[in-house]
């Protein structure tokens, strides 16, 4: 999916919201245990009841990975259901990869080959090689962190070296790669304070800013910092949206709390 194509969904939908798809059996209604596959039925449940709310589904693949060959199947079959029926939606493979460049390529292939997502969250701790073989891929985009929500931001992402704190020479730095309009970056909703600053240096840029809902960031404060004139964000919230009822009516609960959020979205853009 191309920028421009994310950007006239957003308008459409009058939404930028992200569904964050971080399934776990233990939080997931009981009857549901019983289907074959129970993590495919939560998400199919959540897509039908959410997919013209947002205008992205991010599944963490941790969820996945740790059911072993049953996560990964249930992976397979969630974005093969988004691609079939929604393929107007932006999908984001958050796997947080990157490696030496032949291994980042493999991930790469896994990404956005085999299992065809439009993005995957990349780490750029190990620079420029580990990250341009995710750029090399054409239509495909790739998330990199940048300042991540949680505490540990302030351990690295913060500090100053060469008079210029670490996140930013991420920022400039990886402006300079190759394809590196394929770029997007992830920064922490739980740090909108820093987004003016950002903004100075990738004003045109995506960002994928988590931590709205269960981790106290507030979208307000996102908005006003981190908003540019293409709207340039994507708002996920997972845990607050796909758990809002344990019960029978669990997807009709998360498309209310995904509508509260769009609503909010809506009188931000009007
Ligand atoms: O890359 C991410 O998506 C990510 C980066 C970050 O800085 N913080 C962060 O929470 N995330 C992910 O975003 C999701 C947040 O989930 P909730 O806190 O349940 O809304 C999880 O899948 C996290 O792994």
């Amino acid at each position: 999916m191309t920028t421009n194509q994310l950007i006239s969904e957003i308008k459409k939908k009058q939404s930028f919201l992200c569904i964050g798809l971080d399934v776990d059996l233990n939080k997931i209604p009981e009857h549901l245990l019983k289907e074959e596959d129970p993590i495919f039925a939560f998400n199919k449940a959540i897509i039908d009841a959410t997919h013209h709310l947002c205008v992205a589904y991010k599944p963490n693949t941790a969820f996945y990975e740790a059911y072993g060959l049953k996560g990964w199947k249930a992976l397979e079959k969630t974005i093969n259901y988004l691609n079939e029926n929604h393929p107007e939606i932006f999908t984001i493979a958050d796997a947080k990869r990157g490696d030496i460049g032949n291994t980042s390529t493999m991930y790469a292939k896994a990404f956005f080959e085999d299992l065809a997502f439009d993005s995957v969250t990349v780490a750029p701790y190990m620079g420029k090689d580990s990250v341009e073989p995710f750029l090399a891929f054409e239509n495909k985009h790739t998330i990199l962190l940048a300042l991540t929500s949680n505490k540990g931001a302030f351990d690295f992402q913060t500090k100053t070296v060469d008079n210029q704190e670490l996140y930013k020479q991420v920022l400039e730095t990886s402006k300079t790669w190759n394809n590196s309009e394929n770029l997007m970056y992830v920064v922490g909703a739980t740090k909108a304070e820093y987004l003016a600053d950002i903004r100075q240096i990738i004003p045109d840029s995506f960002l994928l800013v988590p931590g709205v809902g269960a981790q106290g960031g507030n979208l307000q404060d996102v908005c006003k910092y981190g908003m540019n004139k293409s709207i340039g964000l994507l708002i996920n919230s997972s845990r607050g949206i796909i758990y809002a009822s344990k019960e029978d009516d669990f997807a009709q609960a998360a498309a209310k709390k995904a509508a509260e959020l769009q609503q909010e979205m809506k009188a931000i853009l009007d």
